[in-house]
């Protein structure tokens, strides 16, 4: 590959320097090109042969290997040190040498001799950069393995070799490169996809990276080797001879392709490459993207899926990749996958009680749509949920008597696994409450007022069937004696039907919610965002804005949605990726992005604009309070409180695994000036070339797997702090989908930072109203008590207040030690 670069034009130095030694070697019958050839390996020679046989042997053969241009810049730069650079004075013997095995084996130069060492042609880079742009699969444990790898490596770059030299620092190495099998796995595959790639690209991967171990490391690679590749690592596929290098590697997406209407030049053609192909290339999507092209979004069952298998069979033979539905029946996947509807963009509904049509669950690229639905959100969670968790529990009899009730509240929006949530008054150490019905997840607390996002649906069912028994029932007595009880009630289920669909249809909820007030003191809840939250410059230097908490909140309150007008993904890249901020603002929801910036991709910060969401200026910290949780409906991400909140604390959230965090941090014109050249962190997709998908925050646990039927396991401080590093650095693939809150870990060192800012006389008022809350919930729940034991109750637990806040101060103070190392080395 790179003995066919041309020669570029010699320098007069170089002319000046090789002409009087090429003529002699001409004179005995040698060719121009041999004769200065052998001018060059005359300097290495004489420079190198008084070095260890291994190392002068390696020397000539690197220079074997170059193309000309190579040669003639390593004499160029000899001759920077002395004219004469095969007989050089004493003085500068030392430089040249040392000169030559820097470029010819860099692994030898004085500092690193003798030490292990990793060779890397920059070609592999290019390599890898497409096979995670391009996969389907998202590789996070294996880039986080990489990653982990690179950082405890010394690297070199040899610009004329094109080649990066890495040198282990082992002590590291050994302590922290420890593999999961999950992640052993995962590498892998992603070996075996490099090595097809690489193939497609007439290479061999074995030729891209060259390691050399030195003896004292060798069981240890040889150990980290059998686990990752238990069979041996397997040999590279036969390159292929008939590939047509793309003009660009860019061009390889086939969606790109489609837009423009144009058959690309691809290596990919020629070869099926089952493992490259782009994330959004699957059933699902396909389904999707066949819907969301019909004019009205609407179609027949039948009508979507021919679409889908259409497409699917375009794309396929126009690009070369393996088709989504396979098999024998592909119509039966595809009527499977719409019938499972797993990501909820389907909604069926029936035209003329006859046919069945499927429709988009949403407007793709609507704004008025997006506001429409997130104002609607906004209000039913400001009416009927904030009330639930701002509010107290009243002190006299209209307390007693809802305390009495035991009604479970819940509230409008929350996880789809109610087996992820929490109590409201379930606090991380109690064991467990001792009354009747059931509640938490955590705690299994019973009876106590319990703040229970269910999702919607679960909990109305097991109202309507109550209704529905009562009316079958009072129908089955009806139709006794009157002969339309038929009618009756299929008139009664339209009714409810119609009821549902205006918006009415949670008359159900309504009810208890105002029974449930009648019992709460709701003077204190806040009525719009900037009640509970406000925007001000970060406590992270050079992060821009941030989101502050402007009262007190408690854990599990849903505070508000993320806005975004939702797009399908390849539409996104098209048309907004680039266009100012909106890569920094825009989320990942499954199959679709949620824009949240105008058209010159700036958000919206006019408060009293049409548009104002706050959380679109929430920062990032893996172990935030917050977290970004998939709502009940399509495209919906609620903005969650981890644990309680105090006043003036900044709000942070995790932002996911995807995001390209290189540019951050960096003072605002250096960061621009960064994106003006191109240079962000070489991210690239098929489409434009420079996507900034990588930016997206990523609605997380939109794919993750969790042990023990989904239940989170009690961690012990030690394993809290394992379990912390792997979150931010682990995400296991796998086809569940799954929400996924991390309650109870603990607050970031950063909200220490941000208590010590609020200031005293606020601190004394927070306390205050936060002594009189949890006296008032105690008061709830110990209704039935005498005043005197209520006051001996109220000493005692404040002193197990005391007790818990010493443990939960002392268990921090590890978890923030491991937080830096971990954010050190992120930033590594
Ligand atoms: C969704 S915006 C958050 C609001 C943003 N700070 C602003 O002023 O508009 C995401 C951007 O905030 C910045 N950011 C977020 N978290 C950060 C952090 N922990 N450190 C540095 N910059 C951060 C990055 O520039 C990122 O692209």
């Amino acid at each position: 590959m790179k003995g066919k670069k041309s020669v570029s034009p010699l320098s007069p130095t170089l002319v000046k320097y090789l002409h009087p030694r090429v003529e002699p070697k001409m004179a005995e019958g040698m060719t121009p090109e041999e004769a200065w050839r052998d001018v060059i390996k005359d300097v290495a020679v004489a420079s190198l042969s008084s070095k260890p046989l291994d190392i002068f042997a390696a020397a000539i053969c690197r220079l074997a290997e170059l193309d000309d241009n190579g040669r003639l810049q390593i004499i160029d730069r000899c001759l920077t040190i002395c004219p004469v650079p095969e007989a050089p004075p004493t003085d500068k013997a030392a430089q040249i040498e040392e000169l030559l095995l820097e470029m010819l084996v860099p692994e030898n130069t004085s500092e690193l001799r003798g030490t292990t060492s990793v060779e890397i042609d920059s070609e592999f880079l290019r390599v890898m950069t497409n096979v995670l742009e391009n996969s389907h699969k998202d590789w996070s444990s294996a880039r986080e393995f990489l990653q982990r790898f690179f950082n405890d490596c010394k690297t070199k770059y040899i610009p004329d070799l094109e080649i990066f030299y890495l040198f282990p620092k082992m002590p590291e190495m050994a302590r922290n490169l420890i593999i999961e099998p999950a992640e052993a796995k995962n590498l892998e595959r992603l070996f075996a996809c490099l090595q097809e790639a690489c193939a497609v690209k007439g290479l061999r991967l074995r030729e891209l990276i060259k390691t050399k171990i030195s003896g004292r490391d060798y069981e240890w690679f040889d150990k980290q080797a059998s686990v990752i590749f238990p069979n041996g690592i397997p040999s590279d596929p036969e390159p292929n001879i008939d590939y047509i290098p793309p003009t660009k590697i860019d061009t390889s997406l086939p969606f790109t392709k489609e837009r423009d209407g144009q058959l690309m030049r691809s290596g990919r053609l020629k070869t099926q490459q089952q493992l490259l192909r782009p994330r959004w290339h699957n059933q699902q999507h396909i389904l999707l993207l066949a819907l969301r092209r019909h004019p009205q979004h609407r179609m027949t069952r039948n009508e979507l899926i021919d679409a889908a298998l259409q497409l699917d069979e375009k794309w396929s033979r126009e690009t070369g990749l393996p088709k989504c539905f396979t098999g024998l029946t592909p119509r039966n996947s595809a009527s499977a996958c719409l019938t499972t509807n797993a990501d909820k963009y389907f909604t069926a509904i029936k035209v003329d009680n006859v046919t069945t049509y499927y429709k988009l669950s949403f407007k793709p690229n609507d704004l008025d749509d997006a506001i429409a639905r997130y104002k609607k959100w906004v209000k039913q969670l400001q009416e009927h949920d904030w009330p639930l968790c701002f509010g107290r529990v009243l002190k006299g009899k209209r307390g007693q008597d809802l305390m009495k009730n035991q009604r479970i509240i819940m509230l409008s929006v929350g996880a789809s696994n109610p087996a992820h949530l929490r109590c409201r008054y379930c606090g991380p150490e109690k064991d467990g409450c001792s009354k009747e019905l059931p509640a938490c997840a955590r705690c299994k607390a019973k009876g106590q007022l319990c703040i229970y996002p269910l999702r919607p649906d679960v909990h109305k069912e097991t109202e309507r069937q109550k209704q529905k028994s009562e009316q079958n029932s009072f129908l089955s007595k009806k139709s006794h004696s009157d002969g339309r009880s038929v009618n009756l009630r299929a008139k009664r289920v339209s009714e409810e039907k119609k009821a549902r669909k205006n918006g009415n249809g949670s008359s159900y909820e309504i009810e208890l919610l105002e029974n449930i007030q009648e019992g709460m003191d709701l003077s204190n809840v806040p009525k719009r965002l900037c009640d509970v939250v406000d925007v001000r410059p970060s406590s992270i230097p050079n992060a821009g804005n941030g989101l502050f908490a402007k009262r007190n909140i408690p854990m599990g309150t849903p505070l508000g949605f993320y806005f975004g007008v939702p797009m399908m993904e390849d539409e996104f890249d098209q048309y907004k990726d680039k266009v100012g901020k909106a890569s920094h603002y825009s989320m990942r929801y499954r199959h679709t992005i949620l824009d949240a910036t105008n058209d010159v991709g700036e958000p919206f910060t006019d408060p009293n604009g049409k548009i104002y969401c706050p959380f679109h200026f929430m920062n990032e910290d893996p172990f935030g309070n917050m977290v970004f949780l998939e709502g009940y409906e399509v495209n919906q991400v609620i903005c969650l409180s981890k644990r309680d909140i105090r006043k003036g604390e900044e709000l942070f959230v995790y932002y996911g695994h995807e995001v390209d965090r290189a540019h951050w941090g960096q003072q605002e014109s250096e960061s621009s000036d960064r994106k003006r050249n191109g240079r962000r962190s070489g991210r690239r997709n098929g489409n434009n070339g420079d996507s900034g998908h990588r930016e997206r925050i990523w609605l997380r646990g939109t794919k993750r797997k969790r042990g023990n039927n989904g239940e989170s396991r009690e961690l012990s401080n030690k394993s809290k702090r394992v379990k912390r590093h792997r979150l931010s650095t682990i995400t296991p693939v796998s086809d569940e989908y799954e929400t996924d809150i991390e309650i109870g870990l603990g607050p970031s060192r950063r909200d220490d930072d941000n208590k010590m800012e609020v200031d005293e006389e606020d601190e004394e008022k927070d306390e205050e109203k936060v002594d009189e809350e949890e006296g008032g919930e105690r008061r709830g729940k110990e209704i039935v008590n005498t005043e005197e034991e209520e006051r001996e109750d109220e000493e005692n637990k404040e002193e197990e207040e005391k007790e818990k806040d010493e443990r939960l101060n002392k268990s921090e103070d590890i978890v923030n030690d491991d937080y830096v190392e971990v954010k050190i080395e992120e930033l590594d």
